[in-house]
């Protein structure tokens, strides 16, 4: 499709020079470029489709070069990005170099806050509101923030302060009646009392009144904002959490209406208190498969030859896992913060509805919801990606790992993630919390041991505990005979006996550590030791102090920050009991890791086979022959 006036305007700066009807056919260009680069790179199409007339109409009445325009998680901000300067590079979406698939500061300067988890967008307008109050300027901040992700805690913290700061933000409530899955919770059902409530048609009125007087200003649009705060209050009278929490509450309005949207933007701008403009919206709009499955297509992944019908990811191996082990025991009930597919549990809701709970973004309120119900006598499981508990870090320490309730997080997306970059890296959950006293830390390396960790954990063990797996595909049985059982509880596993270079990981470096060994076999006749950790809390001190004795190089590679990684932990162990170890510790150094394909990633930070051998030959280098 030939994107002719895609291609007439520079940016956001020529939108002046559109007429309404040529602005619409903009969004439809817009839209197909988005299709276009979301189908082929993967990204996020249905957040970003449905709020294209948003973004046009923001940026018709507000100016980012001056005024601030915080997107909540940022996922749906494409046209913001292609309209901000970045049209001609948006083909290189979330690819290694290219622009990343979220709001970025160091990307743009019309990016105004780096965002990817939920919940953050109306603290930092809030911060920015105050802060342009405590500088005497006098630019706009403006908040853009999901009916599912104002349900987060941090939204709502937020929300209650708002009023009592005294200070002007304009909050843009995007309600596509949609979180990834439907939106759960009692706020979900508020939203729809305020979409659909009759009261609100009185107000609309109001507003389009007030709008009149727009174009004179002055005393004039002083009267009707004056009128327009009294017959608010008076048409609002059921109770609108937001008019009770002192904010002035403005909708329903049509989100792809531009007319509508840019009329009620003008006069938020022009209007002297904080302001929440409630806008309804169709996820996916203007793709009907996108419309017709939202969940489907809020993510798509990039395009890659089809992995073969044998191979499982770690997510459906992992819910598959605990779904058998919950037809036996009924204690066991599941648990996801608002990730029911990414988590792979749509299996589990189906077959055991009445233990399953998904309990929307929320992720400290799930993990202490869990540690109820293992005080109660349940066995929760709490399926979360490792960037998401980074929220409920105290809510893990405090309400589950102190008192010894035996819950189990299955931790999905540990390690490097691949195309959603630094802010949904899972680097810091070994170094965060290998510190937690009585806290079990498995890290598989395949599903074999992986089932055998569960059913251990939730049949035997009355231990919090923490099953890390990487995103990705999950192999069956790796480095392991057809009938071999499983090694013994808690011990880490010697998977290849070798002499003077060991090789130490676990989880998804194992497969690179295999192919390194048979490298470094090849090209130094040298035949390492491999041993795959399987704990990583409490380490098996007892043959790893066997093996620094017999090794005098010693490489640990994982996927995790080096600082507070196991590797920091054992080089010590080492150095007691071997003095002249040499040690080679391959994590991730201490910075972010940039979006991009996930092997490119894992070059990028040096845990990679060509890696290993380079250490090898700079130790055969100076080691005495
Ligand atoms: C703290 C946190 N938990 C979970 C997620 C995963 N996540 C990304 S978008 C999303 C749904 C957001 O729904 P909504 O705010 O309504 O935006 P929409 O996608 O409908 O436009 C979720 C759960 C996240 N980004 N951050
Ligand atoms: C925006 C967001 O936080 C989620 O959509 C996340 O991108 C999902 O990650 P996966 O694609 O790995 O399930
Ligand atoms: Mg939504």
């Amino acid at each position: 499709m030939s994107h002719s006036y895609l291609d007439m305007i520079n940016d956001y700066r020529d939108l002046y020079r559109l007429k309404l009807e040529e602005k619409n056919r903009l969004c439809g260009e817009i839209r197909q470029m988005i299709i276009g680069v979301a189908t082929e790179n993967g990204g996020h199409l249905a957040s970003s489709l449905g709020a294209v007339e948003l973004v046009v109409a923001l940026l018709s009445v507000f100016d980012p070069m001056k005024d601030k325009i915080v997107f909540d998680v940022g996922h749906q901000a494409y046209a913001y990005k292609i309209l901000t300067g970045r049209k001609d590079r948006f083909h290189t979406l979330r690819q290694w170099g290219g622009i990343s698939g979220f709001p970025k500061r160091e990307e743009s300067p019309y990016d105004h806050f780096d965002t990817g988890h939920a919940g953050t967008s109306i603290s930092a307008a809030m911060g920015y509101a105050k802060a342009r109050d405590l500088l005497h300027q006098s630019h706009n901040v403006i908040a853009v923030v999901g009916d599912a992700s104002i349900s987060n805690g941090m939204s709502l913290e937020a929300l209650n302060q708002i009023e009592e700061l005294k200070t002007k933000v304009i909050i843009v409530l995007n309600d596509n009646k949609m979180s990834i899955n439907f939106p759960i919770g009692g706020l979900a059902k508020h939203l729809s009392h305020l979409s659909t409530n009759p009261s609100y048609r009185k107000m609309k009125d109001a507003l389009r009144s007030a709008c009149k007087n727009l174009p004179l200003g002055g005393s004039l649009i002083e009267e009707s904002l004056k009128k327009l705060k009294y017959q608010i209050k008076t048409a609002l009278q059921p109770i609108n959490m937001f008019e009770a929490l002192g904010i002035n509450y403005w909708g329903p309005f049509n989100g792809h209406n531009l007319e509508e949207l840019e009329e009620v933007f003008k006069l938020a701008k022009a209007f002297d208190e904080s302001v929440l403009i409630h806008v309804i919206t169709k996820k996916g709009k203007g793709y009907a498969p996108a419309e017709e499955n939202p969940t489907k297509y809020h993510g798509v992944s990039p395009k890659r030859p089809r992995p073969d019908a044998e191979i499982v990811s770690w997510s459906k191996a992992c819910a598959e896992c605990v779904e058998r082990i919950a037809e036996k025991d009924k204690r066991v009930v599941c648990l996801t913060a608002a990730m029911e597919e990414g988590c792979g549990l749509s299996r589990f809701k189906k077959r055991f509805p009445d233990r399953f709970f998904d309990v929307g973004i929320a992720e400290e309120h799930m993990l202490t919801y869990a540690a109820g119900l293992a005080a109660g006598g349940m066995r929760p499981v709490a399926f979360i990606y490792s960037t998401f508990l980074q929220r409920a870090g105290d809510q893990l320490y405090h309400d589950i790992a102190m008192q010894k309730l035996p819950v189990v997080i299955s931790l999905d997306r540990s390690g490097l993630v691949g195309e959603d970059g630094e802010t949904h890296q899972g680097l810091l959950d070994i170094p965060w919390f290998k510190s937690v006293p009585g806290l079990i830390i498995a890290s598989p390396r395949d599903v074999a041991d992986m089932e055998f960790m569960f059913s251990n954990l939730i049949k035997n063990c009355d231990m919090p505990a923490i099953v890390r797996y990487p995103k990705g595909d999950a192999p069956k049985r790796l480095a392991r005979d057809v009938d071999a059982p499983c090694a013994p509880w808690l011990k880490a596993e010697v998977l290849r006996h070798g002499r003077e270079v060991l090789l130490i990981g676990h989880g998804g470096v194992i497969s690179m550590l295999i192919e390194s060994c048979n490298k470094i076999a090849d090209i130094y006749n040298i035949d390492p030791t491999l041993v795959d950790l399987r704990f990583l809390k409490p380490l098996d001190l007892e043959t790893l102090n066997k093996l620094f004795v017999d090794h005098s190089l010693v490489i640990m590679a994982e996927e995790s920050y080096a600082i507070g990684g196991i590797g920091e932990q054992l080089l010590g162990l080492a150095q007691r009991v071997n003095k002249h170890i040499r040690w080679e510790h391959m994590a991730v150094p201490d910075l972010y890791v940039p979006h991009g394909a996930k092997d490119e990633q894992l070059r990028y930070v040096g845990i990679c086979c060509d890696e290993v051998v380079k250490k090898v030959s700079e130790y055969l280098e100076t080691a005495p022959r």
